[in-house]
């Protein structure tokens, strides 16, 4: 499976210039025909937080029908990031995985909301996994700031998934957290870590990029720089078996001493 992660700049608070450049980019992206295209997370919006009442997209329709739509003309599956969605019970940080179809594969809300950046004041948390099928490979997405918790990883690695998909606005100061953090989720799980992440600034935050598809043993497979890019590694799911063949650390877990 080749995976192709689009690391987008995005414009502050202006939906209809961040639904032009993705578009753009995924049909760029696409003509070099990878299985599997990943955004990062709030691209539609950003982090304008305060403005979000105006700007979210209302139960994500636009964004899903757009996406759908690019899915199934250019024939690959689409993690679409994650972008702000309006609800009868608030916004949450969603994400919407579509398959070559157009079919809605998969969907995600958040679940750790991330004080540092206000996201607790505006947003509402998700409640539920985000375990989806692509191509028979058992996937979990997860969104930035969940990359801490390695029981909310866990959780979704001793359900099956194979491949994680992270999107994300992880600030540049903690660049080495990032990549520490991804490799590590990796390692520990044996699984594939394909992280997408923006480029480019907004008023309050410089943000890292540095995407990258991590394989099940931890060796980085590809990896962008800093700016907007678009990168493409190839996944190979018998590594996954692999690795756990050789080092079988689910048959090895003690879960019920963990609590
Ligand atoms: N958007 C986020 O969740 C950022 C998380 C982050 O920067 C961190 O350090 O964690």
């Amino acid at each position: 499976m080749k995976i192709s992660l689009i690391q987008l700049d995005i414009a502050f608070g202006n939906p209809a210039a961040n639904y032009a450049a993705a578009e753009q980019r995924i049909r760029e992206a696409a003509a070099a025909g990878p299985d599997c295209l990943i955004l990062p997370e709030l691209w539609t919006t950003g982090y304008d937080l305060t403005r979000l009442e105006r700007i979210a997209d209302p139960d994500g329709q636009e964004t899903k029908a757009l996406m759908s739509a690019l899915a199934k003309e250019l024939g690959v599956h689409i993690v679409a990031g994650s972008v702000a969605s309006s609800r009868p019970a608030g916004i949450t940080n969603s994400m919407y995985v579509f398959d070559r179809s157009g079919g809605l594969a998969g969907e995600y809300s958040k679940l750790h909301l991330f004080r540092l950046m206000d996201e607790h004041l505006y947003l509402q948390p998700g409640e539920a996994k985000g375990l989806f099928t692509l191509d028979n490979a058992r996937c979990a997405g997860l969104i930035c700031y969940d990359i801490r918790f390695p029981e909310w990883v866990r959780a979704h690695t001793a359900q099956g998934a194979e491949l994680l998909f992270v999107s994300a606005e992880w600030p540049e100061p903690r660049l080495a957290h990032w990549r520490a953090l991804l490799i590590s989720r990796a390692i520990e799980n044996q699984c594939y870590v394909i992280a997408c992440n923006r480029a480019g600034a907004d008023p309050a935050n410089q943000f890292a990029g540095h995407s990258m598809i991590i394989d099940p043993w931890g060796e980085v497979i590809c990896e962008a720089g800093e700016e907007e890019e678009i990168v493409t590694g190839e996944i190979d799911l018998h590594k996954v078996r692999e690795v756990r063949k050789q080092i079988p650390v689910f048959a090895d877990r003690r879960p019920e001493l963990y609590l």
